[in-house]
């Protein structure tokens, strides 16, 4: 299973519009990545394993799907009812073996059923051989039994990826899993793993009891559990002593992650490991590489626990949290697409002023011209003032399906609703940003170096704005990196990137012809708004980028 997953795994980041590579039932052609799950699946069809389709409607949409192993419970802040939420909150069908039936509240676990083995392993079979997971995640397992005929249904229907969430202990102290079934987690479950996510108390466990209370330990730790087989493993730093930021180790086999997001104070914290795992599945059965699923998993628990913070259900200390905030905004936005960064028209107060126009009436002459996303950059525009024009551009902005990020001023992101930031070097750091706007907002960084280039990745930007590539007038003091430096930020760069500085129609075409996949476009000042005509000149730099596409084609 874990060779298997390089080769899913290496959907590529930067693909802009990404196959969704869902697994495919029999019959129908398969996402190319995937042939040597096809190779399996077709085995396993061959050998009888798959209930034969009563139809195959090859128009039909297929959805990425996780199967979650776990247990019930009745509070539903975690197991099975979380993995429910959180992969629907993902877009993503889950479909659900019970291990366990627990009684459970905000209070505690007041009792636990055991499912018996034959009817967990009942499920199993009824699940795999007629609708195939991409992805499946286990939870509570309650007896090394069950452990035993989860391996044995994972052998015989293979899946592209096995997320392991080594449930022990509840919030509140409850052991689901007795340490009887470590031998079998350590021995079976894990070497076919291609994650598992232990909090300190687990992972400790699963090293023999081991204490783990710095993060030099759990790096320690992640090592050593990766060393007992699985791909990755994510040890979660939520309790450690003694830390106001909460931090996450990642580890690869090769590199280790910190992941570090500020603490939310909230009691409503049940289910986060649940609902952890469940993204981190989600985001892979979506076709995501693992560290992006990681990181993508975690703003999104990040957004739900300060969504949740203050929600009031139940009279114990550990309350669940909402896990479908999404549904709660009243504006679904499409998410980024690294395309739009193709031509990032970004406005500048001082051009307007000499041209007499308003933010607004640029903007919309931008996106008439054909720009694909806005920057309001507004320096010397009063704060009041700044807030009513980026308002006033998002109701344009959103008729056009054209995405409005704010130059610096996270304040006026958030009081906007806008969709995002552009920060720079000396802007509050992008993690910070994140921790604030959340996970569904675009947040862009200005990077100089492959060093700008990581950090901006490992704080959850969403795309790099790079430059000054030419010399201009319309930033000051502003350090010129030829096209050489843009190439070393792009290629050493996990996120797209747009060229900055001094572009225009006479040397757009040398930029984008730089021969770097995750060059996306051009981000222009004054070649736009410091002409008479911001519509005309859009139109022909949108001619010129088209062009410089068609030739490096
Ligand atoms: C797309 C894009 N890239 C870079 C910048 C520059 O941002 P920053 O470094 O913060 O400088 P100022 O624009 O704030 O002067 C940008 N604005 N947009
Ligand atoms: C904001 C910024 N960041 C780097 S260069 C630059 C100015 C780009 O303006 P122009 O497109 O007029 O050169
Ligand atoms: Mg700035």
């Amino acid at each position: 299973m874990a060779h298997l997953c390089s080769q899913v795994l290496s959907t590529s980041f930067f693909t802009p519009k990404p196959q969704i590579p869902v697994l495919l039932s029999p019959g129908v052609a398969c996402v190319k990545s995937f042939h040597q799950y096809r190779f399996l699946h077709i085995k396993a069809m061959q050998d009888g394993k798959f209930a034969t389709p009563t139809s195959c409607d090859e128009s039909k949409v297929r959805v990425p799907h996780v199967l979650t192993v776990a247990g019930s419970d009745s509070g539903a802040g975690a197991g099975i009812q979380a993995d429910i939420k959180a992969c629907a909150a993902r877009g993503v069908y889950c479909s659900t073996v019970i291990t366990a039936v627990t009684a459970q509240n905000t209070v505690g676990v007041q009792g636990v059923n055991i499912v018996p083995e034959d009817f967990v392993a009942e499920q199993l079979r009824s699940v795999l051989s007629d609708m195939p997971p991409n992805v499946v995640k286990t939870g509570m397992l309650p007896s090394t039994g069950i452990v035993k005929t989860l391996c044995q249904s994972l052998k015989e229907f293979p899946v592209q990826a096995l997320v392991v969430d080594p449930v022990m202990v509840s919030t509140s102290g409850h052991t689901l899993a007795g340490p009887s079934i470590l031998d079998s987690f350590r021995e079976e479950l894990l070497p076919m793993a291609d994650i598992v996510t232990p909090n300190l108390k687990e992972a400790s466990a699963l090293l023999g009891g081991v204490p783990l209370e710095t993060i030099a330990d759990m790096r320690s730790a992640a090592k050593a559990i990766h060393d007992i087989g699985p791909r990755n493993v994510l040890v979660k730093g939520g309790d450690l002593p003694a830390s106001l930021d909460a931090v996450d180790v990642f580890y690869d086999g090769n590199d280790f992650y910190e992941f570090r997001s500020s603490r939310i104070m909230t009691p409503n914290t049940h289910g986060t490991g649940c609902t952890l795992a469940s993204s981190v599945a989600a985001e892979l059965a979506k076709g995501s590489q693992m560290l992006s699923a990681v990181k993508v998993a975690k703003r999104y628990v990040e957004a739900v626990l300060s969504y949740s913070k203050n929600i009031a259900i139940g009279g114990g200390c550990q309350g669940p949290m909402d896990h479908l905030l999404k549904l709660k905004s009243n504006v679904q936005r499409r998410r980024f697409d690294p395309c739009d960064l193709f031509l990032y028209a970004v406005t500048d107060s001082r051009m307007n002023k000499k041209w007499g126009r308003s933010i607004v009436d640029a903007v919309k002459a931008a996106i008439e011209g054909g720009a694909s996303i806005i920057q309001l950059r507004e320096k010397e525009v009063e704060t009041g003032d700044f807030l009513e024009a980026a308002k006033a551009c998002l109701k344009i902005c959103r008729v056009h399906g054209v995405p409005l990020l704010i130059n610096d001023r996270i304040d006026v992101a958030l009081a906007s609703d806008a969709d995002g930031v552009h920060i720079g070097q000396s802007d509050m750091p992008a993690h910070v940003a994140r921790a604030l706007l959340g996970s569904d907002k675009i947040i862009g960084v200005s990077c100089k170096t492959p060093e700008h280039a990581q950090q901006a990745w490992i704080d959850g930007a969403d795309y790099i704005g790079s430059g000054g590539v030419y010399p201009t007038n319309t930033k000051e003091n502003n350090k010129t990196i030829g096209l050489d430096g843009l190439k070393t930020v792009c290629v050493s760069s996990k996120l797209p990137v747009v060229a900055i500085g001094g572009i225009g129609m006479s040397n757009a075409q040398a930029v984008m012809q730089l021969g770097v996949p995750n060059l996306k476009g051009v981000a222009v000042v004054s070649a736009l708004f410091d002409r008479e005509c911001v519509m005309t000149e859009t139109r022909k730099l949108l001619e010129v980028l088209k062009e410089s596409t068609k030739i490096a084609k």
